[in-house]
């Protein structure tokens, strides 16, 4: 089994290139969907991120996104001890993940943070996905609720584009018509199930 990394910074269109490779019968492991499950209702870990930020988290709907942003976002202390708590709970579903598709000989594994938490030395192949800057700014602007200002920060704590882009074994550029976006995803799946992958 080939493993294919996933990644891209804010915006770029990551979840849309995910979905396509989907389309194309790859399964794909969603970190930041497994995230949202494990801050979701019912979630054993929640007891965990409310002793560590009271308020931010109800029984029954689960994490409260918008109070759990306010208490990590310009606090990397409090979103490293976040990240402490949901990580090794991450670490435990791709693992179930990879197991489940171990004869397939082709297997995503989407991970927005890819880089920037080390999961890029567990993959075989890298894709990253990219658009011009002002493509991503207007996207992510277009998000209710978006600043400038929260989104030069997100940007702060990520691994700038032009480094992905740097480290990848596959750019798929997402500035252009999703046409155009699908034939490179075909593209990196036919290269791969060819190939030795890197
Ligand atoms: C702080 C939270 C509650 C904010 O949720 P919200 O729905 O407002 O934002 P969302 O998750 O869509 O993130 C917005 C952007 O910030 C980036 N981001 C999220 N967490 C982090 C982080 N720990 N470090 C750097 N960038 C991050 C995302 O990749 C995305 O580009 C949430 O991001 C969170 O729980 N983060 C910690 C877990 C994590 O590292 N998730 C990353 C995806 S695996
Ligand atoms: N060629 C293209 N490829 C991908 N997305 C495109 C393309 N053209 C336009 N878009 C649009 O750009 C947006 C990209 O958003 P998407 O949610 O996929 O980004 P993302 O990288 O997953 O974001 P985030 O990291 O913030 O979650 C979507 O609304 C999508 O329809």
């Amino acid at each position: 089994m080939k493993i294919l990394g996933l990644t891209g910074s804010i915006g770029m269109g990551k979840s849309t290139v995910a979905a396509m490779f989907r389309a194309e019968g790859v399964p794909v492991f969603d970190a930041d969907a497994e995230v949202h499950r494990l801050q979701g209702p019912g979630s054993p870990l929640l007891p965990e991120i409310e002793a560590l930020h009271p308020g931010t988290t109800h029984p029954d709907r689960g994490v409260d996104r918008a109070a759990l942003r306010k208490a990590v976002w310009g606090n990397d202390e409090a979103l490293g001890r976040l990240e402490h708590i949901l990580y090794p709970a991450l670490h435990k579903v791709r693992r179930r993940f990879l197991l489940r598709h171990r004869a397939r000989p082709l297997v995503v594994l989407d991970i927005p943070l890819l880089f920037e938490k080390g999961g890029w030395r567990k993959v075989d192949a890298i894709a990253v996905v990219s658009a011009p800057a002002w493509v991503q700014r207007r996207r992510v602007l277009a998000r209710p609720g978006m600043t400038a200002g929260q989104l030069g920060h997100i940007l702060s704590l990520q691994t700038p584009d032009a480094e992905k882009r740097r480290r990848a074994d596959f750019i798929i550029d997402t500035g252009g018509t999703l046409t155009v976006t699908r034939a490179q995803v075909r593209r990196v799946i036919a290269c791969l199930s060819r190939s030795g992958g890197r």
